[in-house]
C-alpha cells in the first residue's frame, strides 16, 4: 500500500525528491498521499505552461487513417503525406487484436499498482538488467523542473532476457503487444521507405528502421495543480517511428507544423497514434518530420499510455539515406552513431526539437 497523508509529511522540497525519486515512490506515490499542492520542483516555467492559450482555437486535427485495406495506394499516400505534413497520425483497423491492447493496458495498471518495494526492484540502482528501468519524470538529475510521470522502460534484447529480467506482472502482455504490432510496423515502414525510393525492407533497411525496440509503460497520476506542471514536456522522439497506445483520458498535444498551434490528439478507441521520430527525420533528410509533442497533467483522472519506440540498432550509423541523396539533394544531417544520439537525448531535460541539432551539418 502507498503511504497516506497521515503517515507522510514533507518538511522541504528535498524530502519530496527523496520520497519520489530516490525511494521509488514516484509521482503516483506522491499523488496517493493526498498532497493538496504541487511541490515547488514540479512548477514549470511560465512559458511551458501556456499551452491552453493555443489549444482548441482551430479546427486542426491530425489525420485518422483507416488501414482496413492496407494494400490500397491511397493508404500509403495518406501515411506518407501525414508523415511529411504532420509527423503524426492515428491508424484504425490496423490488424492488431484489440484484446492485445486491452491486455497491455491492464498489465500497465497492474505494474504501477504494485507496492513500492516491488516496483523499486526495477529502478536504475536496483534493476538486474540495464534494459529494464522503472523511473519518474524524464531525466531528474538534469531537469530544473520535474515532470508528473512515472514509467517502466523495457528494451528488448531477446526472449530469454525478457523472461529473466522483465517484471512478471506485465512481461507476457508487453511482449505480445510488441510482437503482434510488428506486421503493422513493417507495413508502415515499407510505405514510408518506398516514398523515399527504398525498394524493399531488406535486412539492412530492417536493421536501420526497426533494429531495436523499446516498450515504455507510462503512468500519469492525478495532479493537485495540473496547470502549473506537465505530464511530459515538449520533445520529439529519438526513434525511427513510435506507435502509441493511449487510454480514454486524453492529454497528448502535438505542435502543428503549419500553424504552430498545439493540437489535441483525441483518444480514438482501438487506434494507435503513430509518430515519426528524429532517426527517420535524419534518414529521410528532413522529408519526414519528427514533431514536438507534450502531455498535460490531469487534475481528476489517472492516465496511462504505452509507446513502442521502433529504432535503429544502437550501433547503427544513421544519416540521410543514399536513396534520398542520389538525385543530388544536399544532405542536411551528418552521419551519427545512433547510441551517441540517444545518449545525448537522455542526458538533458526535454527541450523541444533541440536534440536533432546534434546531427545537423
Ligand atoms: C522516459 O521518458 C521518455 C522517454 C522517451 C523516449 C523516446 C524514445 O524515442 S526511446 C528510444 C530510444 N532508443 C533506444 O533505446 C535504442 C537505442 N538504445 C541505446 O542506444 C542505449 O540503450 C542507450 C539508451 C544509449 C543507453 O545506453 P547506455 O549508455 O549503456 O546506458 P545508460 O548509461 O544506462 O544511459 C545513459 C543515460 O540515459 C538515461 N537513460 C537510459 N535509458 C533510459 C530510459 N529508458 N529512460 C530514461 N532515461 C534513460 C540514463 O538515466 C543515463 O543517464 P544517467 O544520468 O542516469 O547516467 C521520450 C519521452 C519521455 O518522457
Ligand atoms: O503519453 C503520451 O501520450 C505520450 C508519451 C510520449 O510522448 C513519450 O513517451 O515519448
Ligand atoms: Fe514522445
Amino acid at each position: 500500500m502507498a503511504p497516506t497523508l497521515s503517515t507522510v509529511q514533507f518538511a522541504n522540497p528535498a524530502e519530496v525528491t527523496e520520497f519520489v525519486v530516490n525511494k521509488g515512490n514516484g509521482v503516483k506515490g506522491l499523488s496517493e498521499t493526498g498532497i493538496k499542492a504541487l511541490p515547488d520542483q514540479y512548477i514549470q516555467p511560465f512559458e511551458e505552461r501556456l499551452i491552453n492559450k493555443f489549444v482548441n482555437e482551430t479546427d486542426e486535427a491530425i489525420p485518422v487513417i483507416d488501414m482496413s485495406n492496407p494494400d490500397e495506394d491511397k493508404v500509403a499516400e495518406a501515411i506518407c503525406d501525414a508523415a511529411e505534413k504532420w509527423g503524426f497520425f492515428q491508424v484504425i483497423n490496423h490488424g492488431v487484436p484489440l484484446e492485445v491492447l486491452d491486455n497491455v493496458k491492464a498489465a500497465t495498471h497492474r505494474f504501477f499498482n504494485l507496492p513500492v518495494e516491488e516496483k523499486s526492484r526495477f529502478t536504475k540502482e536496483n534493476s538486474l538488467s540495464t534494459n529494464v528501468r522503472f523511473g519518474t519524470s524524464f531525466s531528474p538529475r538534469a531537469e530544473k523542473a520535474l515532470e508528473w510521470k512515472d514509467y517502466l522502460s523495457l528494451f528488448f534484447v531477446s526472449d530469454a532476457e525478457a523472461q529473466q529480467f522483465w517484471p512478471d506482472i506485465c512481461r507476457n502482455e508487453a511482449l505480445e503487444y510488441m510482437n503482434k504490432s510488428k506486421t503493422m510496423v513493417r507495413k508502415l515502414l515499407e510505405y514510408l521507405g518506398k516514398n523515399l525510393n527504398v525498394k524493399e525492407l531488406d535486412e539492412t533497411k530492417e536493421s536501420l528502421f526497426m533494429g531495436s525496440i523499446r516498450v515504455n509503460l507510462n503512468y500519469y497520476p492525478i495532479c493537485p495543480n495540473p496547470d502549473l506542471t506537465v505530464g511530459v514536456g515538449r520533445h520529439s522522439d529519438v526513434s525511427a517511428l513510435t506507435i502509441l497506445l493511449q487510454d480514454q483520458i486524453g492529454g497528448l498535444h502535438v505542435r502543428s507544423l503549419s500553424s504552430g498551434n498545439w493540437v489535441h490528439v483525441p483518444p480514438v478507441p482501438g487506434s494507435f497514434v503513430i509518430n515519426i521520430g528524429d532517426a527517420m527525420q535524419i534518414m529521410s533528410n528532413g522529408r519526414y518530420k519528427s514533431v514536438e509533442h507534450r502531455v498535460l497533467a490531469n487534475g481528476s483522472n489517472n492516465r496511462i499510455s504505452v509507446p513502442i519506440f521502433v529504432n535503429p540498432k544502437p550501433e547503427s550509423v544513421i544519416g540521410p539515406l543514399p536513396e534520398v541523396t542520389a538525385n543530388g539533394e544536399e544532405p542536411i544531417y551528418r552521419d551519427v552513431v545512433y547510441s551517441d544520439y540517444v545518449r545525448y537525448f537522455f542526458k538533458k531535460a526535454h527541450d523541444g526539437k533541440k536534440t536533432v541539432d546534434f546531427a545537423k551539418i
